[in-house]
């Protein structure tokens, strides 16, 4: 059979897609022309590392300007604080179709894909998991995981002399993180269980190759391609069964046990008592949905920012030691070692200085995407370039960026000239010293590393006392240095962010620092 006609056919639909997904609203945003118009902007962005193309066009087309997706279909960037509010607020944006498509495809029909009221209604119960008092309730078990590595490390240096180790520390952080989650969340050890880390491994470092941006092109496209059978739906597949097989077990066990111990399985307790926070019980396959959603969802995100703090620590000795001496004082004169109040509230302000700061400057998320579902006029603060409006409109099906870690999170006219430096010190005066236009960004902290509106993190709170409670464990016991290679984080299809080091990008994801004993300096 000759080719000739299927091809055609493709052809056909992919013009009509192009010309159904092209909206005249945004023809006067200025932006710039891909190198790829079948890929688009990805084309140019994914052999970039981070901190660099977003800033680039933001820089040359101010904050709010227009990408060529796959095909040429325009997307519009806000990096406007005003137009992000209102994006990541207002009804009329969702998250885009095709990402619900795969995230039901893949992680089942959880609080990731839902909308509206069954999104309300899943959140209303999920909350209830991870609100500050169950964070504190199980913070026991953050503080052993971090106790855990520091033992692991006292050990290797005690071996081998007052010159320290060289530590891969993305893969440390990483354990520490996926232990965390499913120690509190679902009882259960899943850095020791024998498939599911490697299962997770394999769906979230998918590397950002041509091949794969062209997958990714094309499903975005054309969702349908979802269900077709593909490597990545066999592991997915694979990770619910084995989830649902814990919970199952877990759940079991719960209603034999009064709970507590050394693990806690909040998420769990919170999704078996749906029926009554919202009148409604939670079926099986929802519960396992959101234990993958609460995996992918927290444990790469936590595991990537701890690892990159590290690395920006490692450059900068007298931050360490900075932060060293506050937690050292601290100690010294109450006589006993921080807990978690401490270290959540207002008792160590340099630590809470470094944590905002990391988590301003390696917000795991380059953008928080969404669609419009409505008609709708977004206003801005800065006028667009090119033609002065303080508002754009949009047609339903546009998508719209956020851009958070290269775009708000470091514009300098947003933060000063300093915007891109990794300077702590600019949080410790409180809220009145920032700068007038960080208070214009409207999410909890003036950071939309979580988000922001109805779909803002459901983890912070846990990932934040997580990220306090291993970085003090660490820089209090040891001192981490810079080694020879310098490294770059790339973003993975999956939109963890990875290191690599610079000249020898081929190589697999790592992150190599010298951990040295602090009593031995
Ligand atoms: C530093 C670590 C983390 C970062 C930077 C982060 C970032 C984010 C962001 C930006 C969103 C919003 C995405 C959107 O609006 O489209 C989000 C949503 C979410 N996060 Fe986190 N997260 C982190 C840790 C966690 C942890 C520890 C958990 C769970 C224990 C978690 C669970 C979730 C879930 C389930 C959602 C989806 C919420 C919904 O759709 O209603 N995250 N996260």
């Amino acid at each position: 059979m000759s080719l000739v006609p299927i091809a055609f056919a493709i052809l056909a639909i992919l013009v009509v897609y192009r010309i159904l997904r092209t909206h005249n609203t945004l023809k006067d945003v200025p932006g710039p022309t891909p190198s790829n118009w079948f890929l688009g902007y990805v084309y140019d962005l994914s052999p970039k590392p981070v901190g660099t193309l977003y800033r680039e066009w933001s820089r040359t087309f101010g904050q709010t300007y227009k990408l060529r997706g796959p095909l040429g279909v325009p997307e519009l960037v806000v990096g406007d604080p005003k137009g992000a509010t209102h994006i990541l607020n207002s009804p009329s944006f969702q998250r885009n179709y095709s990402d619900r498509v795969a995230l039901e495809e893949f992680f089942g029909d959880g609080v990731f894909n839902a909308e509206g009221e069954h999104h309300k209604r899943q959140r209303a119960v999920l909350n209830t998991a991870f609100s500050p008092s169950n964070v504190r309730e199980v913070a026991h078990v953050l503080f052993d995981l971090a106790e855990r590595l520091t033992q692991e490390w006292e050990e290797e240096i005690r071996q081998a002399g007052p010159s320290g180790i060289l530590s891969e520390i993305t893969s440390k952080m990483q354990r520490v993180a996926i232990d965390a989650i499913s120690m509190t969340t679902f009882s259960y050890t899943l850095s020791e269980d024998p498939q599911i880390p490697a299962l997770i491994a394999k769906i979230a470092d998918v590397p950002a190759s041509t091949l794969t941006l062209i997958a990714e092109s094309l499903v975005d496209a054309f969702p349908i391609l979802y269900k077709v059978p593909s490597p990545m739906r066999d592991w997915t597949v694979l990770l619910r069964t084995e989830l649902g097989k814990i919970a199952d077990r877990i759940w079991k066990e719960n209603e034999k046990s009064d709970g507590g111990g050394a693990m806690h399985s909040k998420l769990l307790d919170a999704m078996g008592s749906s029926k009554m926070i919202t009148g409604e019980p939670m079926d099986r396959d929802t519960a396992i949905a959101n234990m993958c959603a609460v995996i992918f969802a927290g444990y790469e995100t936590t595991a990537n920012i701890l690892a990159e703090c590290l690395y920006e620590l490692a450059q900068k000795p007298s931050i360490q030691d900075k932060l060293r001496t506050e937690l050292n004082t601290f100690v010294d004169t109450t006589g006993r070692e921080p807990t978690y109040d401490d270290l959540t509230g207002d008792a160590l302000p340099y630590l809470d200085a470094v944590s905002r700061e990391a988590m301003r400057t390696k917000a795991v998320l380059l953008t928080v995407t969404r669609a419009a579902v409505a008609s709708d006029t977004i206003p801005l603060h800065f006028p667009v370039t090119s033609t002065g409006a303080t508002h754009v409109v949009v047609e339903p099906g546009q998508l719209v960026h956020v851009p958070v870690r290269d775009g708000i999170h470091v514009d300098s006219v947003i933060w000063g000239p300093d915007a891109e430096e990794f300077r702590p010190e600019r949080w410790l005066e409180g809220d009145s010293a920032l700068p007038e236009m960080v208070k214009m960004i409207r999410a909890p902290g003036h950071l939309l590393t979580f988000g922001d509106g109805p779909k803002t993190c459901l983890g912070r709170y846990f990932a934040m006392a997580e990220f306090k409670i291993v970085i003090s464990t660490i820089i209090r016991r040891f001192r981490i240095e810079d080694v020879e290679e310098k490294y770059d984080f790339y973003r993975q299809t999956s939109n963890t962010i990875k290191p690599r080091i610079r000249g020898r990008e081929h190589e697999a994801p790592q992150l190599n620092l010298r951990v040295k004993l602090v009593e031995e300096m």
